[in-house]
Order: structure tokens, then C-alpha cells, then sequence
């Protein structure tokens, strides 16, 4: 199994649309996609595994990623959700995911892909960020994220999530809202 992609189940019926968890440092992407992964028997890919040092570096002294950072990163992890949905028949990826462009190009990986945004108060995330200790991303990045956060337009496959309830709500929301969408249905169980 590689590095950043953990828990598939070849042996589940699942659809090959791989789910992206979107939106800013510290909303709860890693969080929902394992929840997610599991409900759904596919494999989790951690976009975060998939940073080059550099980039690592950069978001440990809290200095935003800048396009030309990103682009090599998100290749990264469209090949690695690409491996997952070829080889388990599903994905469920934390990742970013800010801007529209970043999306146009992991569609353009990979095909058709669902996006849910998770998104809420900004003093909420502040204080997740804050209480959260084992990771390199502190409440430093949040700003400049959120600046350029670009919400899902009409023609994109998915929906915006409210993070100001019990996780366990969300992962129900996100998996009603899948299987409206006709995503990976006959995987839930
Ligand atoms: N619905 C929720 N209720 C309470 N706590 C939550 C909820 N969702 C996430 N958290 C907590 O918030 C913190 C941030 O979540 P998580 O690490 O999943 O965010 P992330 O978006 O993956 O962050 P990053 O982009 O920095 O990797 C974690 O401590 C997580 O347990
Ligand atoms: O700049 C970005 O797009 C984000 O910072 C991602 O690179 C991070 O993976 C994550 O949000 C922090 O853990």
C-alpha cells in the first residue's frame, strides 16, 4: 500500500467517482474523508502525504503556497486517487481544493469528480486549528486561504457542508447527499 492512500476494500461494489473533501487548513477535510472511506469501503488519500518538502517547510513558518507550489501537488494526488479508483473502485481524498482551477485540473485527471465543501465560522476553524497539536499547518495559514477560497460553482458536481455540528452529522449529510447525487450509492451500506 502506498504512503497517503490507506484502508481500500476490493472486494465492495463501489462507483468509480472518486469524493474530494475540500476547503481551508484545519475545517476537518482528513477527519471527514476517513469517516467517509470507511462508511464507503474505499481507500482515504491524505493530500498532505503528497507535499514536497519544500512545500512543507513553507507552511510551517505559515507562508501561503502560491499556484506554482500547488500544481505539481494536486498532480500528485489526482495520480494517487487515480491508483485507488483503479485498483479498489473508489477514493475518498482530504484535500484543499481551493480554487475553481484547482479543480478544473483534478477533473482533467481524472474525470468526473465530487467535491464536498466543508465550510463554517472562521473563528470556529481558528479554534480547531488552535486545539489541534500534531500537525505542521497551525491557524497561521488560515487567512490567506480563506482569501482565495473559491465555493463550488452551479456546474460542479457536489455541495457545501455545515461544519458547526456533531461529525457524526456530517458524515450522515455527506452520505445522503451521495447517494443523491447517484455518487458511490451502492457502496453504502
Ligand atoms: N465536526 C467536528 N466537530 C468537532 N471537531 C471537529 C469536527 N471536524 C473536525 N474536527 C476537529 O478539527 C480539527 C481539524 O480537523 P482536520 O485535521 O480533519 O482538518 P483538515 O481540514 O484536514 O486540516 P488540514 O487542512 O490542516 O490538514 C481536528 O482536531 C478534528 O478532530
Ligand atoms: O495550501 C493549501 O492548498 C493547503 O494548505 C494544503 O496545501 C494543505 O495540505 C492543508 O490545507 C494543510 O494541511
Amino acid at each position: 500500500m502506498d504512503h497517503g492512500e490507506t484502508g481500500g476494500n476490493a472486494s465492495r461494489p463501489v462507483a468509480a467517482s472518486p469524493v474530494f473533501v475540500m476547503g481551508v487548513c484545519g475545517v476537518g477535510k482528513s477527519l471527514l474523508a476517513r469517516r467517509l472511506a470507511d462508511a464507503l469501503g474505499v481507500a482515504m488519500v491524505e493530500a498532505d502525504d503528497f507535499h514536497s518538502d519544500e512545500n512543507r517547510r513553507k507552511m510551517a513558518r505559515d507562508l501561503p503556497l502560491t499556484d506554482a507550489d500547488r500544481l505539481p501537488w494536486l498532480d500528485a494526488v489526482s495520480a494517487a486517487a487515480k491508483r485507488q479508483v483503479q485498483s479498489t473502485g473508489g477514493a475518498v481524498v482530504a484535500c484543499s481544493c481551493l480554487r475553481r482551477a484547482y479543480r478544473d485540473r483534478i477533473r482533467g485527471a481524472l474525470g468526473n469528480s465530487v467535491f464536498l465543501h466543508l465550510a463554517g465560522p472562521r473563528a470556529l476553524i481558528a479554534e480547531r486549528l488552535a486545539a489541534r497539536t500534531s500537525h505542521f499547518v497551525g491557524a497561521g495559514l488560515l487567512d490567506s486561504q480563506l482569501d482565495i477560497l473559491e465555493p463550488l460553482e452551479d456546474d460542479e458536481s457536489g455541495i457545501a457542508l455545515e461544519i458547526n455540528v456533531p461529525i457524526d452529522d456530517v458524515v450522515v449529510t455527506a452520505l445522503d447527499e451521495l447517494r443523491r447525487m447517484g455518487a458511490p450509492a451502492q457502496s453504502i451500506v
